[in-house]
């Protein structure tokens, strides 16, 4: 059974009218398919219609959108197929709260509440692809319950900053990819010249934890043949999964638990 797929990040150039970005978006999701892509993902903080992934017969990850429940508000990132049905929502699990002095202070949780559910789709019955976003990249423990079920992708829509871009955004995704032998995407929108400015960089790393292909900071689509056969490989040439100690880790957890 085929086990190659055609992708395509968008490095979206994202302004403040809705409608425009939505028919930006379209445009450049167009470009994509004429490109034979068959998955085509948008970055953090964006919206995107499900005709798109209808008329283009293509599995869509149309970014994240605020998504208003009752009283709270979520950081959803939704999934299309190319019946233009929408096949999953996921809520972005940690909020970023941070302080760094001189850097970013960032308050996401004043806003946005936390979702709690982690959520798969599968392309031909043998592609498993787990999602999550931006800062849930920092978060080992997510990436490996991904692995746990069987996933070899995940794809972080996200929106590094100029303090954590340039030192963590490359890193994280190859130590994602390397501990879990997966191909890991994440997807930024272009460099913005005010507001919150995006690191850019959109990134595709393979599951040996090395760069295949890496935006710039201006709107572009990057583009890679993934086949996960070589997540396959990898894990029989380096069966680190199936190495772990779980029975040490599990009782020392345990133990300190207790503590
Ligand atoms: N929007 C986000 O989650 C930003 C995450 C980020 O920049 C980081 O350093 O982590």
């Amino acid at each position: 059974m085929q086990r190659q797929l055609r992708a395509a990040l968008i490095q979206l150039s994202v302004g403040k009218g809705l409608s425009k970005n939505i028919a930006h978006a379209f445009k450049m999701i167009r470009e994509a398919k004429s490109k034979c892509a068959q998955l085509i993902v948008l970055p953090e903080c964006f919206n995107s219609p499900y005709e798109a992934a209808k008329e283009c017969d293509i599995y869509l990850v149309g970014g994240t959108i605020p998504e208003k429940v009752d009283d709270k508000i979520y950081n959803t990132c939704t999934v299309w197929d190319p019946k233009g049905e929408m096949i999953l929502k996921y809520r972005k699990l940690h909020l970023y709260d941070v302080d760094i002095p001189g850097g970013i202070t960032f308050k996401e949780s004043d806003i946005l509440t936390s979702g709690n559910k982690l959520q798969t789709f599968s392309i031909s019955d043998n592609i498993k692809i787990g999602i999550a976003v931006c800062y849930d990249l920092r978060f080992e423990e997510l990436a490996k319950l991904y692995r746990i079920m069987n996933c070899e992708l995940i794809i972080y829509p996200g929106a590094f900053n100029m303090t954590t871009g340039p030192i963590h955004w490359e890193l994280l995704q190859r130590a994602r990819a390397l501990d879990n032998q997966m191909y890991i995407f994440g997807v930024s929108p272009a460099r913005s010249e005010k507001g919150y400015i995006a690191w850019g960089h959109s990134q595709v790393t393979n599951p040996w934890g090395k760069v295949i292909v890496q935006a710039g900071y201006v709107e572009e689509i990057i583009y890679c043949d993934l086949d996960f056969e070589e997540c396959s490989t990898a894990r029989k040439q380096l069966p680190v999964f199936s190495h772990r100690r779980t029975d040490v880790y599990n009782t020392i957890l345990v133990n300190a638990c207790r503590d």
